[in-house]
């Protein structure tokens, strides 16, 4: 990227967002990472006051990428490659509780991770670097309470009638690819979670990493299966609700992303995650592997 084209915000899509509307496709990028390539080209378009938008889909243009299979590392990498500093990301959720309908929008502010391990989810291991990340509030405070209000209006304004938006609410996150037992639905609700997904973990701890701002706005699809006398749920039913909620989704990229590009290019609101890894590694500096500070150099200046 020439870097008079620096891209702050980039937006990753889930299931049914394989792409954004209203947008100026400006050119589709291949950039190869320390950790591979992206699930797709990364879409650089332009907004209309000429600020840059960076997007994958997150399971591939096709969706040929199963949740567990995800290059998270290589998304999160590009990205920060690229000068991105805050992600906006979609997601598809089941919901585990009765006031979250299908068709609802929800920004969680907290994540069980349910995942088996089977998913890469640290640049840092096997390198000789040994960093912990804080975690304890894993999506941007600041972001998510930027973006609530802004989603908010433009899902009132929605011309099919007022869409309800959820925010404070806990995203577990499952291993997949098969939906939830009843039993483990009905666990997860005592857990305190309130919606389900397949792909906030690692995506948001790698972001973390990279001193990404991030934040996750959920569209319910289905009531998963922890309700009595009704079936479980199927990917018919999450298909039925995924066009609609798409179409919100873009609705609310198109008039939430100026405004988070905005925010990041003044450098002064979304300054809480910035520098947070600062002082995370573990690992004196004179023992660090050459090799892992040229390969982590990529995605921190502290390694270079
Ligand atoms: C298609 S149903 C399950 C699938 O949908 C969600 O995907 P995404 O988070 O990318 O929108 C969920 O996490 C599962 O991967
Ligand atoms: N019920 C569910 N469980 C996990 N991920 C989902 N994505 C959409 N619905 C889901």
């Amino acid at each position: 990227m020439d870097p008079n084209e620096t891209v702050l915000v980039g937006c990753i899509g889930g299931s049914g967002l394989y792409h954004l509307d209203n947008l100026t496709v400006v050119k589709k990028i291949h950039v190869n990472t320390p950790w591979g390539e992206p699930s797709s080209p990364i879409t650089i378009s332009s907004l209309p006051s000429g600020a840059l938008i960076a997007f994958i889909s997150r399971h591939g243009p096709h969706h040929t990428i199963t949740p567990s299979e995800v290059p998270n590392r290589a998304n999160i990498a590009a990205l920060k490659s690229i000068g991105v500093q805050a992600i906006v990301a979609f997601s598809a959720v089941g919901s585990l509780r009765e006031e979250i309908a299908p068709g609802d929008f929800i920004i969680p502010d907290q994540v069980i991770d349910r995942t088996k391990s089977l998913r890469e989810d640290t640049f840092f291991r096997n390198e000789g670097v040994v960093v912990h990340s804080m975690f304890g509030d894993p999506f941007s405070n600041k972001l998510n309470a930027f973006v609530a209000p802004r989603v908010q209006k433009i899902l009132e304004e929605q011309h099919d009638g007022p869409v309800k938006l959820h925010t404070g609410k806990t995203v577990i996150c499952m291993e997949g690819p098969a939906f939830s037992t009843r039993a483990e639905s009905l666990m997860y609700r005592q857990f305190g979670g309130d919606i389900i997904n397949m792909s906030v973990v690692p995506e948001s701890k790698l972001a973390r990493e990279c001193e990404i701002d991030y934040t996750l706005i959920c569209t319910s699809t289905d009531y998963d299966a922890w309700r009595v006398g009704h079936a479980p749920v199927t990917v018919e039913e999450v298909v039925k609700t995924l066009h609609t909620n798409a179409g919100n989704a873009r609705a609310v990229a198109a008039g939430l992303l100026q405004d988070v590009h905005d925010v990041v290019a003044e450098g002064k609101v979304l300054d809480e995650i910035k520098g947070c890894m600062r002082f995370a590694c573990v690992t004196r500096s004179d023992v660090q592997p050459e090799a892992a500070k040229k390969k982590l150099s990529f995605i921190l200046p502290y390694f270079a």
